[in-house]
């Protein structure tokens, strides 16, 4: 008995063994070498090479080491850290087919369920549909409809502005929020205790734990989620479990009562009545309507974490240069008046403003390594075998490590011979691009560190087309460029403008009456957020605060 175990487990390890021997014959029938990288341990890999906390620091300074192409590995999972344009530009653009699906995590698809959601799947006939639906209802022709609601939001903004300046960091996130409830939903979000907003806060806090690769070990050991979640140390079970409740009620209450409301004829108009009332008679009403969910689900998620800290960021730029806030009220006040907020229909002729966002969306990208790409089928690159399964990223560390450089030349200096990091603020960039269209390229953005909306002007002050516009490129490109950033730009824009058209941001001052100085610390994560600082925010004038208050 013992006998026949122990044989028949050795002929299962044969065999094993032969057919992993072959699939490897298969995809790498050459023999090529895995790209260089840090040594790996037994087993677990560079699992200890890969922090919680920035790991494109990380990522960057082991590009130092090995190159602008990176091979890690940790249990059974590839990685491949590209840091150069030429890299990129070569795999994401002209080998788009192999680079365009998503990392398929078992904590976010499986575990937390996510796996209806266009952002997070592979690239196919179901993600062209899902994302046909988005960008029906969010593409630039369709947002500018959006306008009257988009103000209303921002008039909100400004009034809890003025009630509670030193909530600004609240208030950034809560207009991005309750403005893509309103217009997804129409759902008039009083505050930050509404339950839907707060359903979507923890499932959003929860996705942007489980999109960082490394976080759970799960994604790359799977058999660990059939670990039941009572067991001691099964805490990702529980947090998935506790994340996808979050994650249904915030996909799902808002759709299904606007969905009622409709049929008592009550609902407010809305992207969801209107894709509703669009597919009505459609044979195929019930499978619509299942997409046109998954679709518009996915908005709130990757919309709020991405403009709040965005708006966050541009608050912490006007307290940094007075100087250039100065100008924006100057323009404000020439164009629109003490009379009246800033409308959509100004934007034309607020160059100034524009440059002002141009440059926030510039000098510090929210969106620092994207979203990880995944390799459809294993692939040749420069004598390296790239195995099917790799997660790919871009690190974009750069734009961090500039901060750090005081003077212009120095900066330069210091960029210049770095050249290959600079080239990598996001993977994607590389899908579209040349290089010389990079957020902190110095050639194209001297002193690209400094925050100078001028870089965007002529001398007469209009905008200068022949600068490349960071606005492209920091929504990634290709087939996964942001759908949402019609939307993005103009409700950013919308705030900014309303900002500095009524108030004047300023140091905090101290219990002595000195102005703090800030030093800006950001979070870890994929999208990093800057960490709360303070700051005075007081009306403009008489005027201004009797527009906000009015
Ligand atoms: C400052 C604001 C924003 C930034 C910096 C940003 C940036 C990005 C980036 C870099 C990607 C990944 C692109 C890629 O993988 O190539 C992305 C994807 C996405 N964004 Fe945005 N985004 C912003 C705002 C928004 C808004 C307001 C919405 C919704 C209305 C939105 C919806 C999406 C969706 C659904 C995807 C997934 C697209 C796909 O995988 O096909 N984003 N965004």
């Amino acid at each position: 008995m013992m006998d026949a175990l122990l044989y028949s487990s050795l002929l299962g390890l044969v065999v094993w063994i032969t057919v992993a021997f072959l699939r490897k014959q298969r995809d790498n029938p050459k023999r090529l070498p895995l790209p260089p990288g840090p040594s790996k341990r037994p087993v677990i890999g560079n699992l200890f090479d890969i922090p919680d906390d920035a790991p494109w620091v990380t990522f960057s300074s082991m590009a130092q080491k090995y190159g602008d192409i990176i091979h890690l590995k940790v249990l059974n999972q590839h990685t491949i850290i590209i840091s150069s344009m030429e890299a990129a530009s070569d795999l994401f653009d002209k080998r788009s087919a192999i680079y365009s699906d998503r990392f398929q995590s078992v904590m976010l698809t499986e575990l937390m369920d996510m796996g209806w959601s266009f952002g997070l799947m592979d690239y196919g006939d179901m993600w062209r549909k899902i994302r046909k639906i988005f960008h029906q209802y969010y593409s630039a022709s369709t947002i500018r409809q959006y306008d009257g609601l988009q103000l209303e939001n921002v008039r909100v903004f400004l009034k809890r502005l003025h009630a509670t300046p030193e909530k600004f960091f609240d208030h950034s996130r809560f207009v991005f929020a309750a403005l893509l409830m309103n217009v997804t939903y129409g759902m008039h979000i009083e505050d930050e205790h509404n339950e839907h907003l707060v359903e979507a806060e923890k499932w959003q806090h929860g996705f942007n734990q489980a999109i960082q690769p490394g976080r759970f070990w799960v994604d790359y050991l799977p058999i660990l989620k059939y670990i039941p979640a009572w067991m001691p140390r099964a805490n990702f079970k529980r947090l998935a479990l506790q994340w996808r409740q979050n994650m249904y009620h915030a996909r799902d209450r808002p759709f299904d009562g606007a969905k009622a409301d409709l049929i008592i004829g009550t609902a407010t108009p809305s992207i969801v009545t209107e894709a509703l009332e669009s597919i009505a008679d459609s044979p195929d009403k019930a499978e619509q309507e299942l997409l046109t969910r998954y679709s518009l689900g996915a908005a709130f998620g990757a919309g709020v974490d991405t403009s709040a800290p965005t708006l966050q960021l541009f608050f912490y730029a006007m307290l940094t240069y007075p100087e250039i806030q100065t100008k924006a009220h100057a323009e404000l006040d020439r164009v629109v008046g003490p009379s009246r907020l800033p409308t959509m229909d100004d934007r034309p002729n607020l160059p100034y403003v524009e440059a002002i966002l141009k440059e926030v969306l510039r000098w510090k990208p929210v969106t620092p390594l994207a979203l990880p790409h995944y390799t459809a089928t294993s692939d040749e690159y420069r004598g390296y075998y790239i195995p099917k399964g790799s997660i790919v990223l871009g690190v974009s560390e750069i734009f961090i490590d500039c901060l750090s450089f005081t003077t212009c030349t120095e900066h330069i200096q210091e960029c210049l011979a770095s050249l290959r990091f600079v080239f990598v603020i996001s993977l994607e960039f590389a899908l579209i691009i040349p290089n010389r269209e990079m957020l902190h390229d110095p050639v194209e953005y001297p002193c690209p560190d400094q925050f100078r909306p001028q870089r965007f002007l002529n001398p007469d002050g209009s905008l200068n087309p022949d600068v490349p516009d960071p606005s492209v490129a920091c929504f990634g490109f290709g087939r996964r460029i942001c759908p949402g950033r019609f939307l993005s730009l103009n409700s950013l824009f919308s705030a900014i403008a309303a900002v500095l058209h009524t108030f004047t941001i300023t140091p905090a001052l101290d219990q002595n009456g000195k102005p703090v100085e800030v030093e800006l610390r950001m979070q870890s994560g994929m999208i990093p957020h800057p960490e709360p600082f303070p700051c005075s925010i007081q009306p403009r004038s008489l005027a201004a605060e009797a527009l906000v208050t009015n």
